[in-house]
């Protein structure tokens, strides 16, 4: 197997994926629109390009500028191809969760280590159609870039509020919230977080080989908390909008931090052990589809 002998760094840009609420980055500079067709569809929105605090950003929203993709409908594997194809080596995910632990209150912020999945009805593979690889899954988001961004995000963290730098995220299929049973039952398994996206993206970006990690923003106590209304959007937009100035400043932040490192991350080559189809046996129309990723692997690919 070929090994990685440049650093696929190098012009590499900063992928941001608004969730609820957050529909655009205030601050992005210069800004091109880009429509991008991928071979896994089209993706959520148009894609905005541009400079945040001296990082090339592309930004897009996962549910569209106008929230129009229910969690189930997002279009992720065409959202992350197109970032890659853009680019993109790391990807910011500012999200709104609920909390499933008291200690973590509605405006604390979460950088969630680990992830449930409780999802059913999403594909969360590139691979498939002649072409098997087994990506490695047991730290789902970037520590490298999660550190970063919790470090940021901690010294941003205003009085009385608090980052916590890990835990677990139950991710659901919704969109109907959950059943105060099954709130309950997450409980008892330890996570900390509820919502409906980030796993999914977590996985494909993995394979991918971009580094992932998410800004989880606590807009309520789901529907276990015996003192505390259960969860409403109108719940979560409110205090969505409370911590949207924040949020920005965090995501800023962190643009800055990764223009002057450029963090390596394991991600970057989570393929190069995870390929198990030999080439020779993968048909020319899974080869198209897959060369952006596989390319460093099996060399690019120059069928019709
Ligand atoms: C608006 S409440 C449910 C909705 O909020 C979260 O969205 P995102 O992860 O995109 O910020 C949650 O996952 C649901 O999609
Ligand atoms: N309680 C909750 N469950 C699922 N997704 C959410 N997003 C925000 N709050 C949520």
């Amino acid at each position: 197997m070929n090994r990685l002998t440049t650093s696929p760094l190098e012009g590499a840009r900063l992928g941001v994926l608004g969730g609820s609420g957050l529909y655009a980055i205030e601050g992005l500079e210069n800004i091109q629109e880009l429509e991008i067709d991928t071979p896994f569809g089209k993706p959520s929105d148009s894609f905005r390009l541009g400079t945040l605090d001296g990082m090339e950003v592309v930004f897009l929203a996962r549910h569209g500028r106008n929230h129009t993709f229910l969690p189930t409908e997002v279009p992720y594997r065409a959202n992350i191809w197109a970032m890659r194809s853009l680019g993109v080596r790391w990807i910011l995910s500012p999200s709104a969760v609920g909390s499933l632990q008291e200690q973590v209150r509605p405006l604390d912020m979460v950088v969630p280590d680990q992830f449930i999945d409780r999802t059913h009805q999403r594909p969360l593979t590139f691979f498939g159609d002649g072409a098997v690889a087994h990506v490695a899954m047991a730290d789902p988001f970037c520590l490298t870039l999660s550190r970063l961004l919790a470090d940021v995000g901690e010294s941003l963290m205003p009085d009385g509020r608090q980052l916590h730098r890990s835990g677990t995220y139950l991710a659901m299929e919704g969109p109907a919230f959950s059943t105060r049973a099954e709130s309950k039952l997450y409980r008892s398994w330890g996570c900390m977080v509820i919502g409906m996206t980030n796993h999914t993206e977590a996985r494909l970006a993995r394979e991918a080989e971009i580094a992932y990690a998410s800004l989880s923003m606590v807009t309520d106590y789901d529907c276990w908390h015996g003192h505390h209304d259960s969860v409403t959007v109108e719940m979560v937009l409110a205090n969505l909008r409370a911590n949207a100035q924040l949020a920005t400043k965090i995501v800023r932040e962190t643009a800055k931090m990764v223009a002057d490192i450029r963090p390596v991350s394991t991600a970057h080559n989570a393929l190069e052990d995870a390929l198990l189809t030999a080439k020779k046996h993968v048909t020319d129309k899974t080869r198209r589809k897959l060369d952006l990723f596989t390319r460093p692997y099996w060399g690019e690919f120059g069928g019709s």
